[in-house]
């Protein structure tokens, strides 16, 4: 099994202008599998053995009551429990076929190829332009036409750009909620990850945001491997391939969403998408 590197196209990838059009080269997708994976926050059990298998180029959707260990999930994927007081785990995770915590991994390469979003848009203060040229620009140290480019290829891979394209120098708080969302996909998408991880990424949008959110996410699953947490039950179904349904660190259920929604296999699945508990 080989280390995490950075790709070869992360070191190139980005718009092609040649002739004026945009001819993005996209990471390849990766898929996402956790295998007999538990996590604890010093002597409390917060995963018990997940066992989950997200195929690239699909949308995963997340969901269980709250505490239940959805973003814990997330943020084990990304490697960002790393560091929190007392946080261990056992088991493994891999992208594609390679170990996320082998010790070869360089956590800021892997949280390239792994974006992620929050449930709170968190633009820095900066311009539009700066908050997606920073990633890039930092690890492919890209300057002037071609980071342009890049900026330019993100923010319409997020659907932002026709919105944005005359307001790129404006401080990127001066967008509204749902674009600002927009842009930290953007952001993320700039890094061209292989999977985005997306943390109840319209929880805090009014409906049109949420739509908005909802169509980007289905759109970009043709390129990218995609994970969601959300409480939004019918966002699950419109979304997501595969539902997971986690109830106190426990997967309890894992299947076509279609399925999930309207056959569950499991008592507890139907108690809580019936709305019984959670
Ligand atoms: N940094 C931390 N330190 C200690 N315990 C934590 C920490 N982060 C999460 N936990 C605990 O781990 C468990 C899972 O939390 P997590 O945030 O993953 O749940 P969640 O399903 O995403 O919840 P919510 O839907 O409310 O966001 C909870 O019991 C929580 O209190």
């Amino acid at each position: 099994m080989s280390a995490l590197r950075p790709t070869p196209t992360n070191t190139v990838a980005g718009p092609s202008t040649a002739g004026g059009s945009l001819s993005p080269v996209p990471a390849t997708a990766q898929s996402v599998t956790l295998s007999r994976f538990s996590a604890w926050f010093g002597a409390t059990p917060a995963l018990h053995n997940i066992e989950l298998h997200v195929p690239s180029q699909s949308v995963m959707a997340i969901i269980g009551p709250s505490g239940s260990g959805k973003s814990t999930v997330l943020r084990a994927i990304n490697r960002l429990n790393d560091g929190l007081p007392g946080v261990r785990h056992a088991g493994s995770i891999l992208l594609g076929d390679e170990d996320i915590y082998a010790s070869t991994v360089n956590p800021s390469v892997l949280r390239q190829r792994v974006g992620m979003v929050f449930q709170r848009s968190n633009p820095f203060p900066r311009s539009v332009r700066d908050n997606v040229a920073y990633g890039p620009q930092l690890n492919r140290r890209l300057r002037g036409r071609e980071l342009d480019d890049v900026v330019e290829y993100a923010l319409r891979r997020a659907a932002l750009w026709d919105e944005v394209k005359d307001r790129l120098r404006q401080d990127a708080r001066t967008l509204s909620g749902g674009q600002q969302q927009r842009l930290c996909i953007a952001r993320a998408l700039a890094n061209d990850p292989e999977v985005l991880l997306l943390d109840e990424p319209s929880s805090a949008l009014d409906p049109h945001g949420t739509q908005r959110i909802e169509e980007l996410v289905y759109d970009l699953r043709q390129q990218l491997t995609i994970l969601i947490v959300t409480h939004n039950l019918h966002q699950a179904a419109r979304v997501a391939d595969r539902t997971a349904l986690l109830v106190d660190g426990v997967l309890v259920e894992e299947a076509p969403s279609s399925r999930l929604f309207t056959r569950p296999a499991d008592s507890r699945t139907e108690a809580f998408i019936t709305g019984r508990f959670g």
